[in-house]
């Protein structure tokens, strides 16, 4: 009787430590489950965020689009005075969204306040040509917008802050970001390419009738402007299965010289004419589309374009910021090696190398003004 009772009073003992057990078991997990669910949230500034790409892009941002499904997100969102109104409504837009992973918003118009603490700035907000305006004065007021930004980030945004400039000249605007922040490193300023880079794709794509996601590794080559350079001669399209050049499939060399080139360099200048105003809904995707491969890299055997600053690669003088294609991983991107230049894209690729040295003279012409 008594060994009986000593048994059931260990029984007892061993049930308990084993409840415990496996109580303090799913505490644990759960705990973990918290750490591994909350990213720290990510702070991205959009400048010109009251304008048209702003509009498109902060809900994107906000929903993940950007940085992906999992990853918190704090906006800071720059204007001018005049726009000031308007960026408040866009902030109360984002409030009534009640978007999951947007942790925090800033709305303001001081260059300080927007660029504190900032791990990703896409540059929106610039200096438009209007009717009649001279390009010298256009450069010279972008180059003070610059200056003044590019100085607030280097003093305030996080050290290892990525840059992406979208404001026109999208190429010459970044260089003159970087000349006046020279703390930032080389390979964290680049500017939007992707949405000629998207277009080509796209153009591609209509034409085989074929989804573009089956098309890969068009290469936009130096200035966001009609001088650039669409090229698909290592292009390639899967169909059935079967990966071929996007040469062969097309079948249409004169097409591709010439009529397929003149569209993307010139669909910029198509949309205004048929919407009255610049691209923005593909401007806004694109520069998801390129922060995200940047960030979270790009798929395997596929590269993008993104506008870089030159390290003199298939002969680009080096100093410009020119579009390459790249390739992404852990956050840093690499210029394509290797590729066969023939005469056709040599010709091409210094034209557009051209106007980017003259930009270039132009902007720094500006900078004692
Ligand atoms: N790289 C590309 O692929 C690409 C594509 C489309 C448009 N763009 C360019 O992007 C820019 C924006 O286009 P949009 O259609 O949104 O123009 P938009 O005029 O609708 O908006 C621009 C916004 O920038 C603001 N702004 C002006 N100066 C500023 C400053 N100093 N600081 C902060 N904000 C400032 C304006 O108040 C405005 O709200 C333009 O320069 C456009 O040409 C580039
Ligand atoms: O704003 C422009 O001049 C055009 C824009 O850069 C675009 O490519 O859609």
């Amino acid at each position: 009787m008594y060994m009986e009772m000593e048994y059931l009073g260990l029984l007892q003992k061993f049930l308990v430590v084993f409840v415990c057990c496996a109580l303090l078991w799913k505490i644990i997990r759960y705990l973990l489950n918290l750490l591994n669910m909350e990213k720290d949230p990510v702070t991205v500034l959009v400048t010109g965020a009251a304008g048209q790409i702003g509009y498109a892009l902060v809900p994107m941002i906000a929903r993940g689009v950007m940085l992906g499904p999992d990853q918190p997100v704090i906006l800071h969102m720059l204007d001018i005075e005049p726009a000031k109104e308007a960026l408040e409504g866009v902030k109360m837009e984002l409030i009534d969204a009640a978007f999951p992973l947007l942790k925090g918003v800033i709305a303001t118009t001081d260059v300080v306040e927007a660029c504190t603490d900032v791990d990703i700035a896409v540059m929106v907000g610039g200096f438009p040509r209007t009717e009649g305006m001279e390009r010298r004065d256009v450069m010279s007021n972008n180059v003070s917008i610059y200056k003044a930004q590019a100085s607030a980030l280097e003093k305030h945004a996080s050290a290892n802050c990525k840059v992406l400039v979208v404001a026109n000249p999208a190429n010459t605007n970044a260089l003159i970001l970087k000349e006046f922040a020279p703390s930032i490193p080389d390979k964290n300023i680049t500017c939007l390419t992707r949405l000629d880079h998207n277009r080509a794709l796209g153009q591609i794509s209509e034409k085989l009738d074929v989804h573009v996601s089956d098309v890969k590794n068009v290469i936009i080559w130096g200035n966001h402007s009609s001088t650039q350079y669409p090229d698909v001669s290592h292009a390639t399209v899967t169909t059935d299965s079967r990966e071929m050049s996007v040469s062969k499939a097309v079948s249409n060399d004169q097409w591709l010289k010439t009529e397929f080139i003149a569209t993307v360099q010139q669909r910029g200048a198509a949309i205004i004419r048929a919407r009255k105003l610049s691209s923005a809904l593909s401007a806004a995707s694109s520069a998801c589309d390129h922060i995200r491969d940047w960030v979270l890299g790009t798929p395997k055997g596929s590269w993008v374009s993104m506008g870089v600053y030159s390290d003199g690669s298939y002969g680009i003088p080096a100093g410009l910021i020119y579009s390459f294609p790249v390739t992404c991983e852990k956050g840093e991107w690499s210029i394509v090696q290797g590729l066969k230049i023939d005469e056709f894209s040599r010709t091409k690729m210094d034209a557009t190398t051209n106007e980017l040295i003259e930009e270039k003279s132009l902007a720094y012409s500006c900078f004692n003004e």
